[in-house]
């Protein structure tokens, strides 16, 4: 049907992201004194017309009058408005190309700045419909051409009927006069544009809103970028992940929705129909029930690099990948170790809150450096060796305990068991990973084989700590001191209250959480579980997934890709390859890796294959998830 439609586009605030008149009177009216006043009226005007208030042709003459407009204000304009396409038009550069024959851009705007947009898209100079500015003989703006239908009310629909082009023809724009080309009969159907603004009476007068390019390709069973508009693919990011993320997500066309704290499980059931990607932080559990109730699941983001909050295997289950950002917040939490340390070597916290207090209290009683002491790490893993480094430098000696074989950096000793660790170590780090065998790994029998006097810090999760018993150690002055960032019941948000038996315990820093909670720690974690996320969904790269089989893939052209994730049994990629032949489906490449839980095979095959045909594929047994791409 599509196949022989014209596609009419109208160009401010469809196929770019700008109003040109506004543009151009922001240029004229830059340093004028009245230019505040000016442009707002220029702007009412504008959206007057726009929501089919006053006339367009009357508008457009009046807004014209206002402006001090000049000839070097259109041409810095045309300079630079090819960059500020809308942001699906550029991910649609090549529908644009390639069916430049079919397009046709039209309005009320000016041909000198439509020029450049059309070169890009590669639509030709004669299917730009559009005003024609007059100058005077310095230059000056003072009006359009009058004999250009595009400068009166109803213009749209009597150039377009000027050109005769093929029907069906479809219009799409942002605009009432947009609107009009379809009442005047010279569109078949009219989409609503809705990327840039979203006007309501426009909306109403519509066959239908697209909010991105790739809707109005697939509503018009046009093959577009992707198989399924993005726009309508909806991401849910909680706790306060950094807008890093948000921004790149969106300016690939997702729907990304943000909370600022943690939600309990409840919470979250009721919010996660319709979702097809959560970010979370190493708050929000996401447990069996949570994954029974996403109807849409496709992927997890931990915006962290602790997973313990989520079922993984729960998620391979039901094909939902999981992504984190392993390495982005290590050294936030091992500088904060390190400040820690200091701090309470030399019982800074209790020092300083005395000083607000009135208090002067000058002494060296009790106060140790550095220097010479042994820290003893528990998981040397990112995090544990990293601070390995920075403890040596600083003059520590370093012994460590991981389960299972690390290098040892530097000078650094690996001890056999915990327990020779806990007797050797003036102060011991914890930096495990949050497993559930890791809950009480210090508990009052580990913390009464510590060193007297020998401090502790907990930075990895709550549970790893018994804090009863640290209190109790704490209390008898058996320990010196403790600095502890993670607890076993931590407040969803800020705005909920904080309690521990470890509150108002001399030489003991408590901290909410924030050993990852840097500005640098954040913008990194943001921009990498974006794009982890951004190629599983785009291209089905599982690079990085903490849970299903790591596929690097680079992006395919030409063909379709197929992403199938199985239960790891026997016979599935036989069966996958039969019911692919049975379909005629042309195979242009294939991948497979398999853990001991789950498959993941990607297939590469020719776009030229009867679409039904892949319904059969969700049939061979073992599927867990199929999904098609581009
Ligand atoms: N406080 C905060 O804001 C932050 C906390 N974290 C926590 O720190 C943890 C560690 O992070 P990474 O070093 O990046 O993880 P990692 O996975 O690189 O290292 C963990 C190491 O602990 C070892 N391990 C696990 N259980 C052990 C045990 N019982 N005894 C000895 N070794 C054991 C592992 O073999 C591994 O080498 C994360 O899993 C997370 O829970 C991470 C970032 C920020
Ligand atoms: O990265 C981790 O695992 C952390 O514990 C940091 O957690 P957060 O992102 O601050 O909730």
């Amino acid at each position: 049907m599509a196949d022989a439609a014209s596609f009419v586009f109208d160009f401010d605030s469809t196929l770019v992201r700008i109003e040109s008149l506004e543009a151009l009177a922001d240029l004229a009216l830059d340093g004028a004194d009245d230019g505040a006043a000016i442009r707002e009226e220029v702007g009412r005007l504008t959206d007057a017309a726009m929501a089919g208030e006053i006339g367009f042709g009357e508008a457009l003459g009046r807004r014209l009058a206002l402006l001090p407009l000049h000839r070097r204000h259109v041409e810095a304009l045309a300079a630079r408005v090819a960059d500020d396409l809308a942001l699906s038009v550029q991910r649609n550069l090549a529908f644009f190309r390639e069916h430049a024959d079919r397009i046709v851009i039209v309005s009320g705007g000016f041909r000198e700045i439509i020029a450049p947009v059309a070169a890009r898209l590669g639509v030709a100079a004669d299917r730009v419909l559009a005003n024609d500015l007059v100058y005077d003989a310095a230059g000056r703006v003072t009006g359009v051409d009058p004999a250009n239908p595009l400068a009166e009310a109803g213009g749209k629909a009597r150039a377009i009927e000027s050109l005769d082009l093929p029907r069906p023809l479809i219009m799409v724009g942002d605009g009432w006069t947009d609107a009009e080309v379809r009442q005047a009969g010279a569109a078949d159907r009219f989409y609503a544009f809705t990327e840039i603004v979203r006007r309501p009476p426009v909306i109403e007068a519509a066959d239908a809103e697209v909010a991105s390019i790739d809707e109005l390709l697939h509503a018009e069973g046009l093959a577009g970028r992707w198989s399924y508009p993005r726009s309508r693919m909806r991401i849910l990011l909680l706790e306060n992940v950094h807008p890093a993320a948000v921004a790149r997500l969106e300016a690939e066309g997702y729907s990304v929705e943000t909370a600022s704290g943690a939600l309990g499980e409840d919470e979250l059931i009721a919010r996660i129909g319709g979702v097809h990607v959560l970010g979370v932080r190493s708050k929000t559990l996401v447990t069996d029930r949570v994954l029974a109730a996403a109807d849409r699941l496709l992927a997890v983001g931990a915006f962290c690099i602790g997973t313990n909050q989520i079922d993984l295997e729960a998620a391979a289950d039901r094909g939902v990948a999981v992504f984190n950002a392993p390495y982005s917040n290590t050294r936030s939490v091992v500088e904060l170790a390190v400040g820690l340390t200091i701090a309470l070597l030399r019982d800074v916290t209790d020092k300083s809150a005395a000083m607000h207090r009135g208090v002067w209290n000058k002494s060296a009683s009790g106060a140790r450096e550095l220097r010479g002491k042994t820290l003893g790490i528990v998981g040397y893993g990112a995090i544990g060796s990293q601070l390995s480094v920075l403890a040596e430098a600083l003059g520590l000696r370093v012994v460590f305990h991981d389960l299972t074989e690390r290098l040892a950096l530097g000078n650094a000793r690996r001890l056999p068991s915990l327990d020779d660790l806990l007797a050797e170590a003036d102060v011991v780090s914890l930096h495990v990973d949050g497993r559930r065998e890791n809950t009480a790994l210090l508990g009052p029998a580990e913390l009464a084989r510590m060193k007297p006097g020998a401090l502790l810090l907990n930075l990895s999760r709550g549970h790893v700590l018994d804090v009863e018993a640290l209190a109790a150690a704490l209390r008898s002055g058996r320990l010196g001191g403790a600095a502890v960032d993670v607890f076993p019941e931590e407040p969803a948000t800020n705005a909920d209250p904080f309690d521990s038996p470890l509150r108002g315990l001399p030489n003991v820093i408590l901290t909410p959480h924030i050993g990852g909670s840097t500005e640098e720690a954040q913008e990194a974690i943001g921009a990498f579980a974006a794009e982890r996320l951004l190629a599983y969904l785009n291209r089905g790269d599982t690079s990085f997934c903490v849970n299903l089989p790591n596929v690097q893939l680079a992006e395919v052209a030409g063909a379709h890709r197929l992403l199938h994730i199985h239960r790891n049994q026997p016979g599935v990629l036989a069966d996958l390859n039969r019911t692919m032949a049975e379909a005629g489906l042309n195979i242009l490449g294939q991948h497979l890796k398999t853990d001991e839980r789950t498959g993941y095979v990607i297939v590469d095959v020719d776009r030229d294959y009867d679409p039904a045909a892949l319904q059969a594929l969700r049939g061979v047994a073992g599927t867990l998830r199929f999904r098609t791409l581009y």
